[in-house]
Protein backbone atom coordinates (compact mmCIF):
# COMPACT_ATOMS: atom_id res chain seq x y z
CA UNK A 1 0.00 0.00 0.00
CA UNK A 2 2.80 2.45 1.36
CA UNK A 3 4.81 1.79 -1.90
CA UNK A 4 1.78 2.88 -4.33
CA UNK A 5 1.36 6.10 -2.03
CA UNK A 6 4.87 6.91 -2.74
CA UNK A 7 5.36 6.07 -5.90
CA UNK A 8 2.26 8.43 -6.99
CA UNK A 9 4.05 10.83 -4.26
CA UNK A 10 6.98 10.90 -6.66
CA UNK A 11 5.77 11.33 -9.67
CA UNK A 12 3.08 13.91 -8.31
CA UNK A 13 6.14 15.90 -6.74
CA UNK A 14 8.18 15.98 -10.11
CA UNK A 15 4.76 17.00 -11.24
CA UNK A 16 4.27 20.04 -9.49
CA UNK A 17 8.72 21.18 -9.62
CA UNK A 18 7.20 21.48 -13.47
CA UNK A 19 4.93 24.15 -13.14
CA UNK A 20 7.37 25.75 -9.97
CA UNK A 21 10.60 26.08 -10.60
CA UNK A 22 10.22 27.88 -14.36
CA UNK A 23 9.04 30.45 -12.30
CA UNK A 24 11.02 30.82 -9.24
CA UNK A 25 13.86 30.63 -12.38
CA UNK A 26 11.48 33.96 -13.77
CA UNK A 27 11.79 35.30 -10.62
CA UNK A 28 15.71 34.71 -10.55
CA UNK A 29 15.60 32.88 -7.17
CA UNK A 30 17.68 30.15 -7.78
CA UNK A 31 20.34 32.91 -8.82
CA UNK A 32 20.31 34.90 -5.71
CA UNK A 33 20.42 32.12 -3.84
CA UNK A 34 23.58 30.90 -5.22
CA UNK A 35 25.24 34.45 -4.42
CA UNK A 36 24.04 33.90 -0.79
CA UNK A 37 21.76 32.61 1.57
CA UNK A 38 18.68 34.63 1.96
CA UNK A 39 15.20 35.13 3.89
CA UNK A 40 12.45 34.22 2.33
CA UNK A 41 11.74 38.15 2.69
CA UNK A 42 14.91 38.87 1.51
CA UNK A 43 14.36 37.09 -1.67
CA UNK A 44 10.53 38.09 -2.42
CA UNK A 45 11.90 41.63 -2.47
CA UNK A 46 9.42 44.42 -2.66
CA UNK A 47 7.65 42.40 -5.35
CA UNK A 48 4.81 41.15 -5.14
CA UNK A 49 5.58 37.77 -4.19
CA UNK A 50 3.80 35.82 -1.59
CA UNK A 51 6.43 35.10 1.14
CA UNK A 52 4.69 32.57 2.99
CA UNK A 53 3.72 31.12 -0.73
CA UNK A 54 7.63 31.05 -1.52
CA UNK A 55 8.91 29.12 1.70
CA UNK A 56 6.58 26.56 0.73
CA UNK A 57 7.87 26.66 -2.69
CA UNK A 58 11.25 26.18 -1.81
CA UNK A 59 10.09 23.15 0.72
CA UNK A 60 9.36 21.31 -2.24
CA UNK A 61 12.25 22.32 -4.60
CA UNK A 62 14.21 21.36 -1.16
CA UNK A 63 12.92 17.71 -1.68
CA UNK A 64 14.73 17.41 -4.68
CA UNK A 65 17.86 18.66 -3.17
CA UNK A 66 18.14 21.71 -5.54
CA UNK A 67 17.69 24.29 -1.95
CA UNK A 68 18.30 24.14 1.98
CA UNK A 69 16.49 25.63 4.59
CA UNK A 70 18.51 26.49 7.79
CA UNK A 71 15.87 26.70 10.63
CA UNK A 72 18.68 28.35 13.21
CA UNK A 73 18.85 31.32 10.83
CA UNK A 74 15.79 31.05 9.00
CA UNK A 75 17.98 31.57 5.80
CA UNK A 76 17.41 29.29 2.18
CA UNK A 77 20.78 27.96 0.92
CA UNK A 78 21.66 27.31 -2.36
CA UNK A 79 23.42 23.56 -3.09
CA UNK A 80 25.57 21.66 -5.21
CA UNK A 81 22.57 20.82 -7.57
CA UNK A 82 20.78 24.55 -7.50
CA UNK A 83 22.84 25.11 -10.42
CA UNK A 84 20.51 23.08 -12.52
CA UNK A 85 18.18 25.59 -12.08
CA UNK A 86 19.97 28.97 -11.92
CA UNK A 87 21.65 30.80 -15.13
CA UNK A 88 21.18 31.62 -18.91
CA UNK A 89 21.80 27.88 -19.82
CA UNK A 90 19.74 26.60 -17.54
CA UNK A 91 16.97 29.14 -18.26
CA UNK A 92 17.30 28.33 -22.15
CA UNK A 93 16.13 24.93 -21.45
CA UNK A 94 13.42 25.27 -18.64
CA UNK A 95 11.75 28.24 -20.55
CA UNK A 96 10.53 25.59 -23.88
CA UNK A 97 10.52 22.29 -22.30
CA UNK A 98 8.38 23.39 -19.60
CA UNK A 99 6.55 26.03 -21.50
CA UNK A 100 2.64 25.99 -21.10
CA UNK A 101 2.56 24.85 -25.30
CA UNK A 102 4.78 21.77 -24.47
CA UNK A 103 3.01 20.92 -20.95
CA UNK A 104 -0.32 20.81 -22.34
CA UNK A 105 0.69 18.68 -24.88
CA UNK A 106 2.41 16.03 -22.79
CA UNK A 107 -1.32 15.62 -21.07
CA UNK A 108 -2.48 13.61 -23.72
CA UNK A 109 0.96 11.65 -23.94
CA UNK A 110 -0.93 8.33 -22.76
CA UNK A 111 -3.73 8.58 -24.96
CA UNK A 112 -1.15 7.83 -28.36
CA UNK A 113 -1.42 4.63 -27.57
CA UNK A 114 -4.45 3.81 -29.65
CA UNK A 115 -2.89 5.41 -32.95
CA UNK A 116 -0.04 7.06 -34.85
CA UNK A 117 -1.08 10.64 -33.92
CA UNK A 118 1.12 13.35 -32.14
CA UNK A 119 -0.81 15.10 -29.21
CA UNK A 120 -1.19 18.14 -31.01
CA UNK A 121 -2.99 16.18 -33.76
CA UNK A 122 -5.05 14.00 -30.83
CA UNK A 123 -6.14 17.55 -29.43
CA UNK A 124 -6.88 19.06 -33.40
CA UNK A 125 -3.59 21.59 -32.81
CA UNK A 126 -2.12 22.61 -35.74
CA UNK A 127 1.46 20.74 -36.09
CA UNK A 128 4.52 21.97 -33.86
CA UNK A 129 6.82 23.73 -36.52
CA UNK A 130 3.31 25.65 -38.15
CA UNK A 131 2.40 26.76 -34.92
CA UNK A 132 6.01 28.23 -34.13
CA UNK A 133 6.40 29.90 -37.18
CA UNK A 134 2.81 31.73 -36.21
CA UNK A 135 4.57 32.30 -32.64
CA UNK A 136 7.81 33.51 -33.31
CA UNK A 137 8.55 34.60 -29.67
CA UNK A 138 7.75 30.90 -29.06
CA UNK A 139 9.65 29.54 -32.08
CA UNK A 140 13.01 32.31 -30.12
CA UNK A 141 12.65 30.12 -27.29
CA UNK A 142 12.32 26.95 -29.27
CA UNK A 143 15.53 27.90 -30.80
CA UNK A 144 17.27 28.79 -27.66
CA UNK A 145 16.75 25.46 -26.41
CA UNK A 146 17.85 23.83 -29.50
CA UNK A 147 21.28 26.10 -28.95
CA UNK A 148 21.64 24.98 -25.09
CA UNK A 149 21.32 21.16 -26.44
CA UNK A 150 23.74 21.44 -28.97
CA UNK A 151 26.02 23.25 -26.55
CA UNK A 152 25.93 19.50 -24.14
CA UNK A 153 27.19 17.91 -26.77
CA UNK A 154 28.66 19.90 -29.30
CA UNK A 155 32.25 19.53 -28.62
CA UNK A 156 31.86 15.69 -28.97
CA UNK A 157 29.47 16.27 -32.19
CA UNK A 158 32.55 18.39 -33.94
CA UNK A 159 35.31 15.72 -33.09
CA UNK A 160 33.58 12.89 -33.97
CA UNK A 161 32.31 14.24 -38.08
CA UNK A 162 34.55 13.10 -40.55
CA UNK A 163 34.95 16.27 -42.29
CA UNK A 164 38.13 14.76 -44.46
CA UNK A 165 37.75 15.61 -47.91
CA UNK A 166 34.70 17.95 -47.28
CA UNK A 167 35.42 21.66 -48.66
CA UNK A 168 31.95 22.91 -48.28
CA UNK A 169 29.49 21.89 -45.89
CA UNK A 170 25.84 22.78 -45.40
CA UNK A 171 24.16 22.07 -42.35
CA UNK A 172 20.19 21.72 -43.33
CA UNK A 173 17.76 22.65 -40.47
CA UNK A 174 20.91 24.02 -38.91
CA UNK A 175 18.32 26.27 -36.67
CA UNK A 176 20.22 29.16 -35.05
CA UNK A 177 24.03 27.78 -36.51
CA UNK A 178 25.35 27.01 -33.27
CA UNK A 179 26.95 23.80 -34.61
CA UNK A 180 27.97 25.23 -37.36
CA UNK A 181 29.61 28.01 -35.66
CA UNK A 182 31.78 25.39 -34.06
CA UNK A 183 32.79 24.10 -36.62
CA UNK A 184 33.68 27.23 -38.75
CA UNK A 185 35.87 28.26 -35.60
CA UNK A 186 37.36 24.80 -35.81
CA UNK A 187 37.56 24.61 -39.70
CA UNK A 188 38.47 28.11 -40.65
CA UNK A 189 40.02 26.49 -44.01
CA UNK A 190 36.30 25.12 -44.52
CA UNK A 191 33.11 27.29 -46.30
CA UNK A 192 29.59 26.47 -44.72
CA UNK A 193 26.05 27.06 -44.90
CA UNK A 194 23.17 26.61 -42.94
CA UNK A 195 20.24 26.38 -44.13
CA UNK A 196 16.54 27.34 -42.70
CA UNK A 197 12.99 28.11 -43.31
CA UNK A 198 12.44 31.74 -43.87
CA UNK A 199 10.76 32.74 -40.42
CA UNK A 200 14.00 31.09 -38.71
CA UNK A 201 17.11 32.25 -40.79
CA UNK A 202 17.41 36.14 -39.71
CA UNK A 203 17.81 34.42 -36.24
CA UNK A 204 20.92 32.40 -37.57
CA UNK A 205 21.78 35.66 -39.58
CA UNK A 206 22.37 37.48 -35.99
CA UNK A 207 24.23 34.51 -34.60
CA UNK A 208 26.64 33.99 -37.09
CA UNK A 209 27.22 38.00 -37.06
CA UNK A 210 27.56 38.14 -33.48
CA UNK A 211 30.53 35.98 -33.77
CA UNK A 212 32.12 37.50 -36.53
CA UNK A 213 31.82 34.58 -39.20
CA UNK A 214 29.63 35.90 -42.14
CA UNK A 215 32.36 35.39 -44.16
CA UNK A 216 32.53 31.75 -43.55
CA UNK A 217 28.34 30.77 -43.31
CA UNK A 218 26.37 31.53 -45.64
CA UNK A 219 23.08 30.93 -45.41
CA UNK A 220 20.19 30.18 -47.75
CA UNK A 221 16.12 30.15 -46.60
CA UNK A 222 14.32 27.50 -48.10
CA UNK A 223 12.59 24.17 -47.37
CA UNK A 224 13.99 21.16 -47.26
CA UNK A 225 10.99 19.11 -48.57
CA UNK A 226 10.93 21.42 -52.34
CA UNK A 227 14.56 20.86 -52.75
CA UNK A 228 17.67 21.68 -51.27
CA UNK A 229 20.87 23.81 -52.24
CA UNK A 230 23.19 21.94 -55.63
CA UNK A 231 26.48 24.10 -54.50
CA UNK A 232 27.59 22.18 -50.77
CA UNK A 233 30.10 19.11 -51.08
CA UNK A 234 28.88 17.40 -48.25
CA UNK A 235 25.52 17.37 -45.76
CA UNK A 236 24.69 17.39 -41.95
CA UNK A 237 21.57 17.21 -40.68
CA UNK A 238 21.21 17.69 -36.79
CA UNK A 239 18.29 16.37 -34.67
CA UNK A 240 16.72 16.80 -38.18
CA UNK A 241 15.77 13.06 -39.27
CA UNK A 242 14.48 11.92 -35.29
CA UNK A 243 11.46 15.12 -35.94
CA UNK A 244 9.73 13.49 -39.17
CA UNK A 245 8.05 10.43 -39.79
CA UNK A 246 9.32 7.93 -42.10
CA UNK A 247 7.93 9.32 -45.63
CA UNK A 248 8.85 12.41 -44.77
CA UNK A 249 12.70 11.47 -43.99
CA UNK A 250 12.26 9.96 -47.39
CA UNK A 251 11.40 12.89 -49.25
CA UNK A 252 14.34 14.77 -47.00
CA UNK A 253 17.00 12.14 -47.72
CA UNK A 254 16.04 11.74 -51.50
CA UNK A 255 16.73 15.88 -51.85
CA UNK A 256 19.62 15.12 -50.08
CA UNK A 257 21.03 13.06 -52.28
CA UNK A 258 20.01 15.00 -55.43
CA UNK A 259 22.10 17.87 -53.91
CA UNK A 260 25.29 15.84 -53.86
CA UNK A 261 27.19 14.28 -56.39
CA UNK A 262 28.22 10.54 -56.33
CA UNK A 263 31.06 10.32 -53.00
CA UNK A 264 29.50 13.39 -51.48
CA UNK A 265 29.22 12.65 -47.36
CA UNK A 266 26.09 12.68 -45.38
CA UNK A 267 25.26 13.18 -41.62
CA UNK A 268 22.88 12.29 -39.54
CA UNK A 269 22.87 13.55 -36.18
CA UNK A 270 20.55 11.90 -33.86
CA UNK A 271 20.64 9.51 -31.21
CA UNK A 272 20.82 6.01 -31.89
CA UNK A 273 18.59 3.59 -30.17
CA UNK A 274 20.25 0.85 -29.17
CA UNK A 275 19.55 -1.60 -26.14
CA UNK A 276 23.24 -1.52 -23.87
CA UNK A 277 24.41 1.40 -25.92
CA UNK A 278 25.42 4.88 -23.80
CA UNK A 279 22.45 7.07 -22.79
CA UNK A 280 19.93 4.40 -23.03
CA UNK A 281 17.21 6.17 -20.92
CA UNK A 282 18.12 9.88 -22.34
CA UNK A 283 17.49 8.67 -25.71
CA UNK A 284 14.41 6.69 -24.54
CA UNK A 285 13.24 10.17 -22.99
CA UNK A 286 14.05 11.97 -26.64
CA UNK A 287 12.37 9.05 -28.60
CA UNK A 288 9.14 9.58 -26.35
CA UNK A 289 9.24 13.37 -26.75
CA UNK A 290 9.44 12.64 -30.37
CA UNK A 291 6.25 10.88 -31.04
CA UNK A 292 4.49 13.21 -28.53
CA UNK A 293 5.50 16.42 -30.08
CA UNK A 294 5.65 15.37 -33.97
CA UNK A 295 4.53 11.71 -34.32
CA UNK A 296 8.45 10.84 -35.31
CA UNK A 297 10.61 8.74 -33.54
CA UNK A 298 14.79 7.93 -32.44
CA UNK A 299 15.65 5.14 -35.03
CA UNK A 300 18.10 2.25 -34.52
CA UNK A 301 20.95 1.31 -36.68
CA UNK A 302 18.73 -0.84 -38.80
CA UNK A 303 16.21 1.98 -39.39
CA UNK A 304 18.82 4.48 -40.55
CA UNK A 305 20.50 2.56 -42.65
CA UNK A 306 16.88 1.10 -44.68
CA UNK A 307 16.27 4.77 -44.52
CA UNK A 308 19.59 5.55 -46.28
CA UNK A 309 19.67 2.55 -49.05
CA UNK A 310 16.31 3.98 -50.18
CA UNK A 311 17.13 6.63 -50.86
CA UNK A 312 20.37 6.38 -52.91
CA UNK A 313 23.31 6.55 -49.99
CA UNK A 314 25.32 3.44 -48.58
CA UNK A 315 25.70 3.47 -45.15
CA UNK A 316 29.05 3.86 -43.52
CA UNK A 317 29.22 3.49 -39.94
CA UNK A 318 27.85 4.90 -36.44
CA UNK A 319 29.85 7.37 -34.15
CA UNK A 320 28.88 8.26 -30.28
CA UNK A 321 28.69 11.82 -29.64
CA UNK A 322 27.54 12.22 -26.22
CA UNK A 323 23.91 11.39 -26.19
CA UNK A 324 23.79 12.12 -29.65
CA UNK A 325 25.41 9.71 -32.42
CA UNK A 326 26.47 10.57 -35.82
CA UNK A 327 25.12 8.31 -39.05
CA UNK A 328 27.68 8.87 -41.79
CA UNK A 329 26.44 7.84 -45.46
CA UNK A 330 27.83 8.24 -48.60
CA UNK A 331 26.02 8.99 -51.56
CA UNK A 332 26.13 6.62 -54.79
C1 LIG B 1 14.95 20.18 -33.84
S1 LIG B 1 15.40 21.64 -34.66
C2 LIG B 1 17.12 21.35 -34.93
C3 LIG B 1 17.88 22.62 -35.17
C4 LIG B 1 19.39 22.43 -35.25
N1 LIG B 1 19.79 21.53 -36.31
C5 LIG B 1 19.91 21.94 -33.93
O1 LIG B 1 20.27 20.78 -33.79
O2 LIG B 1 19.93 22.76 -32.99
C6 LIG B 1 14.68 21.41 -36.27
C7 LIG B 1 14.96 22.55 -37.23
O3 LIG B 1 14.37 22.21 -38.50
C8 LIG B 1 13.95 23.42 -39.09
N2 LIG B 1 12.97 23.12 -40.15
C9 LIG B 1 11.66 22.78 -39.99
N3 LIG B 1 11.09 22.60 -41.19
C10 LIG B 1 12.05 22.83 -42.13
C11 LIG B 1 12.05 22.81 -43.56
N4 LIG B 1 10.95 22.50 -44.23
N5 LIG B 1 13.21 23.11 -44.20
C12 LIG B 1 14.33 23.42 -43.50
N6 LIG B 1 14.39 23.45 -42.13
C13 LIG B 1 13.26 23.16 -41.47
C14 LIG B 1 13.35 24.18 -37.92
O4 LIG B 1 13.22 25.55 -38.18
C15 LIG B 1 14.34 23.87 -36.81
O5 LIG B 1 15.35 24.85 -36.70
Amino acid sequence: MSEVFALAGEIRVAIMLASVIPVLMREKIPDRLIESPKSVAELAENKTINCDRLHRFLQLVEVKGLAKYDADTKLWHSTEKTAAIAGQFANDIWTWMFSRYTQEGFLDLGELLYSEKTVYEYSGKKPIFEYLKENLDLFKKFQDAMKAFTKINGDAIERGLDLEGCNKILDVGGGDGTLTIGLAKRYPDKKFGVYEIPEVVHMTNENIASEGLSQNIETIPGSMFESIPHSFDSILMKNIIHDWRDNDCKTILSNCRKALTPGGKLFIIDAVVERGHSAFSIKVLKDISMMAQLGSKERTTEEFRNLLEETGFRFEKVTSAGTDDIVQAIAI
